[in-house]
C-alpha cells in the first residue's frame, strides 16, 4: 500500500545571485560577503505521473525542456544498511547525458524524504514530473540561425487557448505533449514573434552559454523545495515558515557541496534561499563526517545533520536591509567571456598560505568595504554608493595583482572605469571570483540611464570586438517562493488531477 504524503503540484523559485562584495574573503568563516538575489529565477514543477490502477510506476522524471535531450528518467530503491534512497538514471532510446546536479538533489531529499516522514514506506514515493524552467537570462541568446530552427513558444502554442499568456507561449510543452524535438519548425513570418517567458535555446545543456548568475545553486535549491514541498504534507515543510527555510537551506547546501565537490562558500545557496543577505558561511568540518548517498548510515546522518543545531552560518537580512534605495537598480552585464572561478580560487589560496600577515590586512580592508557597501546601500545613502564601490574595485584590483589572478583584468578595468562615467551609473564591480565574464552596475533605474548604458555597452563592443550587453536581470531581496500554479497550466499534465495552487 502506498503512502501519500500530500503529492500535490506545487512550484517553486529560487533566484540567481551576485556577490557584490566579498569574493574570496567569503571562503573563509572569519569574514563575509555581501550576496543579492536575482530577479531571474529557476522555476520547478512538480506533480504526480498518475498510473492505470494496479500499476506501480517507481520512476521520477526530470526534464529541462528549454534543451535538447535535456530529460532525464530515474529509478530509486532503498539502499542497504540505511543507505538511503539511491537514483539510478535510466536509459532507453537516445543517449541522455547525467546531470550530476540533477542527480544528487535526488538522492540527498529522497533520502531526507524517506526518514522524516516515518509514515512513508520504503517503496513509497509515487511516481513524479519534476519541470525545470529557468529565465532566459541565465543563459546568453542563441544565435539567430539556431534560435528560428527550434520551436518557439509563440509559433509552437499559439494556436493553444493560452496563446495570449506571456507565461504559457514561451514553449511547446515536455514529453507528455507533444515532443519538443518532432515540433514542426514554424513558417517564416515577417512579423517579430514576442518574446517567450521561457525560451528554448536550441542547444543541449552542455553546449549552452551559461551568463553566471548561478544556475546550479538556484536549480539545486528550486527542485530541493519542490521535492519537499510535493512529497511532504505541510506540517513537515512550509516554505513560509523560517523552520521550512532552514531546512531547505541546510539540504540544499548539501546536495550543492556534494554536486560542486566542496568547492563553494555557498554564499549562492544561502541567497537562493533567502535572497540578499550578508552571508557568513558554515563550517566546511559540518560536512566532513556525513557518508555518502548509499553508504551505509547515509540516511539517518544526513536528516540528523539537516535538521540538527551544529550550523554556525550567519544569514545577515538586517545588514543588508529591505531592498535597495528607492530609484536604484542592481544590473548585470554579460560579458560574454569564461572564467575558472576554482582555478582562481586555489591561485589565490596559494598566495594567501605563503603571505599570511600581507593576505590578512587585504582580507580585513575588503571586509571593511564588504560593511560599508552593505551600509549606505541599507541606510539609502546614494551619495555614499559610489566612493565606496570604488575602494571595493580597488582592493580587489589590489588582491589580484598580489595573487597573480586576473580578479579585474585590465580590460575589465578599462572598461569599468569609461562605464562608470555614464550618466547615472553610481558604480560597477566585477562580482564574485571576478576575471571577464561578467560585471554588476549599480546604476539609477530610469529609462534614460538604461538606454545611455546600452549605448555605451554598444560601442564598447564593437570598438573592441568583443560582445558586452546589459541583461535584463535586477537584483532583488526576495529568496526561494511558492509560485501560482495556475501561471504554469500549459506544463500540468492534462492527465493528472488539477491541482490547488498552493
Ligand atoms: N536549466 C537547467 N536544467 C537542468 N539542469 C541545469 C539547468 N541549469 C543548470 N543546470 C545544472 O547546473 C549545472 C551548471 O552548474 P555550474 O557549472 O556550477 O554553473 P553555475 O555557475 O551557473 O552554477 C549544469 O551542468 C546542470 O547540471
Ligand atoms: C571566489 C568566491 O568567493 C566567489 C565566487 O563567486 P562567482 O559568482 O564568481 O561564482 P561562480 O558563479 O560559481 O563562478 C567563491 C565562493 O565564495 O564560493
Amino acid at each position: 500500500m502506498t503512502y501519500h504524503g500530500g503529492d500535490r503540484t506545487v512550484v517553486v523559485s529560487a533566484p540567481g545571485k551576485v556577490l557584490l562584495a566579498g569574493g574570496y574573503i567569503v571562503l573563509d568563516r572569519k569574514h563575509s560577503g555581501l550576496v543579492f538575489g536575482l530577479s531571474a529565477r529557476i522555476h520547478v514543477l512538480a506533480q504526480k505521473i498518475p498510473t492505470s490502477t494496479g500499476v506501480h510506476l517507481s520512476e521520477i522524471v526530470v526534464q529541462s525542456p528549454q534543451f535538447l535531450n535535456a530529460n532525464w528518467r530515474y529509478g530509486y530503491h532503498l539502499a542497504p544498511d540505511g543507505g538511503g534512497i539511491k537514483v539510478t538514471q535510466l536509459q532507453s532510446g537516445t543517449h541522455v547525458e547525467p546531470n550530476h546536479f540533477i542527480e544528487t538533489t535526488l538522492n540527498y531529499v529522497l533520502s531526507y524524504i524517506a526518514e522524516v516522514d516515518k509514515r512513508r514506506a520504503s517503496h513509497g514515493f509515487e511516481a513524479s514530473s519534476l519541470i525545470v524552467l529557468a529565465d532566459n537570462d541565465y543563459y546568453s541568446k542563441p544565435k539567430e540561425s539556431s534560435s528560428t530552427s527550434r520551436p518557439s513558444s509563440s509559433s509552437s502554442s499559439s494556436s493553444s487557448s493560452n496563446s495570449t499568456n506571456p507565461h504559457t507561449r514561451s514553449l511547446s510543452a515536455p514529453e507528455h505533449l507533444p515532443s519538443q524535438t518532432d515540433a514542426p519548425v514554424p513558417a517564416p513570418t515577417t512579423d517579430k514573434p514576442p518574446r517567450p517567458r521561457f525560451r528554448h535555446f536550441g542547444t543541449t545543456l552542455r553546449d549552452a552559454h551559461k551568463t553566471g548568475l548561478g544556475s546550479s545553486a538556484a536549480i539545486v535549491t528550486s527542485l530541493t523545495a519542490a521535492l519537499l514541498a510535493h512529497y511532504l504534507p505541510p506540517d513537515l515543510f512550509d516554505l513560509s515558515t523560517p523552520q521550512g527555510k532552514r531546512v531547505l537551506h541546510n539540504l540544499a547546501q548539501v546536495a550543492h557541496c556534494s554536486a560542486q565537490g566542496k568547492i563553494g562558500s555557498g554564499f549562492d545557496v544561502a541567497s537562493a534561499v533567502y535572497g540578499s543577505c550578508l552571508y557568513r558561511r558554515f563550517s566546511p568540518s559540518l560536512l566532513s563526517k556525513l557518508p555518502g548517498p548509499g553508504e551505509p548510515g547515509f540516511g539517518s546522518a544526513l536528516a540528523g545533520l539537516v535538521d540538527g543545531e551544529e550550523w554556525d552560518c550567519e544569514i545577515g537580512k538586517e545588514q543588508v536591509g529591505v531592498g535597495l534605495p528607492e530609484g536604484v537598480a542592481i544590473r548585470m552585464c554579460d560579458v560574454d567571456c569564461g572564467t575558472a572561478t576554482v582555478s582562481m580560487v586555489k591561485k589565490v589560496h596559494e598566495w594567501r598560505d605563503k603571505n599570511p600577515a600581507e593576505a590578512a590586512e587585504v582580507y580585513a580592508d575588503v571586509q571593511k568595504k564588504v560593511d560599508e557597501l552593505a551600509g549606505v546601500l541599507r541606510e539609502k545613502d546614494v551619495a555614499g554608493i559610489t566612493p565606496v564601490m570604488k575602494g571595493v574595485r580597488e582592493l580587489m584590483r589590489g588582491l589580484g595583482k598580489s595573487s597573480g589572478v586576473p580578479i579585474e583584468p585590465e580590460s575589465q578595468e578599462e572598461m569599468l572605469d569609461a562605464l562608470e562615467k555614464v550618466e547615472g551609473v553610481l558604480g560597477s564591480v566585477v562580482p564574485g571570483a571576478g576575471g571577464y565574464d561578467a560585471a554588476a552596475v549599480v546604476m539609477r533605474d530610469d529609462e534614460e540611464t538604461e538606454k545611455r548604458v546600452k549605448a555605451f555597452l554598444r560601442e564598447w563592443s564593437a570598438q573592441k570586438e568583443i560582445r558586452l550587453r546589459l541583461m535584463k536581470v535586477k537584483g532583488e531581496t526576495e529568496g526561494a517562493r511558492m509560485e501560482d500554479v495556475g501561471e504554469f497550466k500549459l506544463w500540468i499534465r492534462s492527465d493528472g488531477p488539477e491541482a490547488p495552487a498552493e
